[in-house]
């Protein structure tokens, strides 16, 4: 597959070294696959209400242009409503499918396996195997068990070669720990909202701790939905000394944690200027820190999903 790699792999650990030369490095995932670690989402921007059936070419055309811009990442589900339109950005792109990494999500909708899921996904996005599948959030499981039962659902795609990796989305720790007890394949990704205001403790630590890695979702939401904020100041400077936008510095702090950041945009512009400058540059850790801290003074939620929305005490 290909990537926006350099020589050195940050492992899911987080400890992502300064890359060598002028490359955004891929994340060695605990299962030893790889994951470019910027993404291009399609369950902002671009996703279709509940309902809206009729194929979106504009979303075909958003996605081939952030494929040829050089987004290889892909970042889908079930639920955006748009695996096909998704399924024809591939195809027209003209990039070879070894090269890409392509996520879909699954909702385990009541009644209905991981298998019949995954299969109707992968029909929709006209492939034979997807990068990535997640559990989309963990609504579902009322007990352990129903964790536990579900993912022996995911396992068993992973086992059918038709997923290289699994993982899930919105968990917290309460989530992970019943599956992390009796996994056989563990979890190799969990997809949060992660942003200056939303940094969720010590859940980080935890996912270093059992190598897993995260995927943050909505990186730009203290620019974008929670600005102003107490980060403003600190992404103006950093913002000026590096000669980037503060898009770019909210997205290299992901980075710079070994943190995979999915983004989107419909200005063909902002996404090339993503790709030009992130490999340019890297925050320092204590940049890192000084942006984390002031992020502190704010907590901020873009999206109420799992149970995050039922566990957000502030
Ligand atoms: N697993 C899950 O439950 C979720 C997954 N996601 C995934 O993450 C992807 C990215 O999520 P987003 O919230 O869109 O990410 P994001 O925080 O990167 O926001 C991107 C949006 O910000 C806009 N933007 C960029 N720079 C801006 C600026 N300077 N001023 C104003 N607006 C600016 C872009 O046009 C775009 O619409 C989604 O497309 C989806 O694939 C998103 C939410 C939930
Ligand atoms: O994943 C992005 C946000 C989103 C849009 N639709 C759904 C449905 C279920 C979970 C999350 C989302």
């Amino acid at each position: 597959m290909h990537s926006i790699t350099s020589a050195f792999q940050p492992d899911a650990s987080g400890t992502a070294p300064k890359q060598q030369g002028g490359s955004i490095p891929n994340l060695k995932l605990s299962d030893g696959n790889e994951i470019p670690m910027l993404g291009y989402g399609l369950g902002t921007a671009n996703f279709k209400r509940g309902g809206d059936t009729a194929f979106n070419q504009q979303i075909v055309d958003h996605t081939v242009a952030a494929i040829k811009a050089g987004y290889y990442h892909l970042d889908g589900a079930e639920a955006y409503g748009n695996e096909q339109e998704l399924g024809a950005a591939i195809k027209a792109a003209g990039v070879p499918r070894s090269k890409l990494f392509v996520t879909t999500k699954t909702s385990c909708r009541a009644g209905e396996t991981i298998e019949t899921a995954f299969s109707r996904s992968l029909a929709k996005l006209g492939l034979d195997y997807v990068d990535l599948y997640l559990i989309h959030q963990p609504y579902f499981a009322k007990t352990p068990a129903d964790h536990q039962s579900k993912w022996a659902e995911m396992e068993a795609i992973k086992d059918s070669g038709r997923a290289r990796s699994i993982g899930v989305s919105n968990y917290l720790q309460s989530d992970l720990e019943p599956i992390l007890t009796t996994a056989r394949l563990p979890p190799v990704v969990n997809q949060i909202e992660y942003h200056p205001y939303l940094q969720h403790g010590d859940l980080v630590a935890f996912h270093r701790q059992h190598g897993i890695a995260i995927e943050a979702y909505a990186p730009l939401t203290a620019i974008t939905k929670a600005a102003p904020g107490p980060c403003d100041a600190v992404y103006e400077r950093l913002a000026k000394k590096y000669g980037v936008s503060e898009g770019e510095i909210a997205l290299r702090w992901c980075l710079d944690q070994g943190i995979v950041a999915l983004t989107t945009s419909g200005n063909e512009q902002r996404l090339q200027g993503y790709l030009a400058k992130l490999p340019a540059f890297h925050l320092t850790p204590k940049e890192v820190e000084e942006v984390a801290e002031a992020g502190r003074e704010k907590h901020f939620r873009g999206f109420w999903l799992g149970k995050f929305a039922a566990d957000d005490r502030r």
